[in-house]
């Protein structure tokens, strides 16, 4: 836990001390007080996402330890760190997730274009419409690859193709299947799959039924699509699409991805935060930075593969 480790510093520690007073502990990682400037990342361009203060507990277990970050629109932020450090509870704050899980307890703010998501009256189904995810089991509907593409529009109302909207010459079959088109060629599976739109999305790969969860993901119109290891449980050449997509993707979305996998992390972000034992958020910025140049020394051991 953080507690244990910040208790070791020494009051009279200069603020900018950095790495010469670091020190192992017996799990591999060294000791070391965060600097503010290490995770206050500058960036270009318009802020997605503001996180203010954010900590999370599950009962007693302090998973997330006052984390502020902003992540800005329309690229793509990486969040690495080793097993259990808080990547995927930080992740869920951002669509709320965690609200699903009974023992977590959330604090802070997590703003979305400068609104609060955490306030009173947030409508989650909207939020989560604005906010969508992409988990690391493809988990396609047991439905027909058309329908996992048309459900989320349907169930919100978008598109009606039921049996009394075609009683009432009000269907939209047409806009269904230019929907279905769009977001199958925006996941770049339309070519593997068009001649098949009527089969079960079961019957397709891994790789390609994660690809349609992202194309069902994408039929909702969202601005962000949170992913959380989208591509751990695929080989090297679905993998390679993914991140393909990943960047295809982020001309027109921000996306947020965890990853366990530093090169694809290197690969595919523009800016990556790095998270260390205790929940810690302990350097973010310019993925070319983290990965060249980092400031922290836990974070250039954890890098180079000396803990994690
Ligand atoms: N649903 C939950 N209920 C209770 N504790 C949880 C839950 N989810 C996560 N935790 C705890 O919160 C801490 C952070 O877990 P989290 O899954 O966010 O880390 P992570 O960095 O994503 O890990 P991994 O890389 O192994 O997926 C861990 O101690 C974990 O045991």
């Amino acid at each position: 836990m953080s507690s244990e480790i910040d208790s070791t510093e020494t009051e009279e520690e200069p603020a900018t001390s950095t790495t010469d007073s670091s020190s192992v502990t017996t799990t591999g990682e060294s000791q070391e007080k965060i600097q503010d400037e290490w995770t206050d990342y500058e960036f270009d361009g318009e802020t997605k996402f503001s996180v203010t203060d954010l900590d999370v507990w599950y009962g007693d277990d302090h998973a997330l330890q006052s984390v502020s970050m902003d992540i800005p629109e329309k690229s793509v932020t990486a969040l690495i760190g080793p097993s259990g450090c808080g990547k995927s509870t930080f992740l869920r704050c951002l669509n709320r997730m965690n609200d699903r899980i009974k023992a977590a307890e959330v604090d802070g703010t997590v703003e979305l274009d400068g609104m609060d998501i955490y306030q009173d009256g947030t409508n989650l189904v909207e939020l989560r419409k604005r906010v969508g995810m992409v988990f690391q089991h493809p988990n396609p509907f047991p439905k027909s690859i058309k329908d996992n593409i048309s459900y989320g529009p349907r169930k919100h109302g978008d598109i009606d193709t039921g049996l009394f909207a075609r009683l009432l010459g009000r269907d939209d079959t047409e806009e269904e299947l230019e929907l279905v088109e769009r977001c199958l060629k925006q996941s770049a599976l339309w070519d593997e799959v068009n001649d098949r739109l009527d089969d079960n999305a079961l019957g397709l790969s891994g790789g390609q039924q994660q690809r349609l969860c992202i194309a069902r993901c994408l039929a909702v119109d969202p601005e962000v699509i949170l992913m959380d290891e989208p591509a751990s449980a695929l080989d090297p050449i679905a993998t390679a699409k993914i991140e393909d997509l990943i960047d295809d993707l982020s001309e027109d979305y921000t996306v947020v991805v965890v990853t366990h996998n530093m090169q694809q992390a290197a690969r595919i972000s523009d800016q990556t935060a790095v998270f260390l034992t205790g929940g810690e958020l302990a350097e973010y910025d310019d993925t070319d930075k983290i990965f060249e140049n980092p400031e922290s020394q836990r974070v250039e051991d954890y890098i180079t593969g000396k803990f994690g």
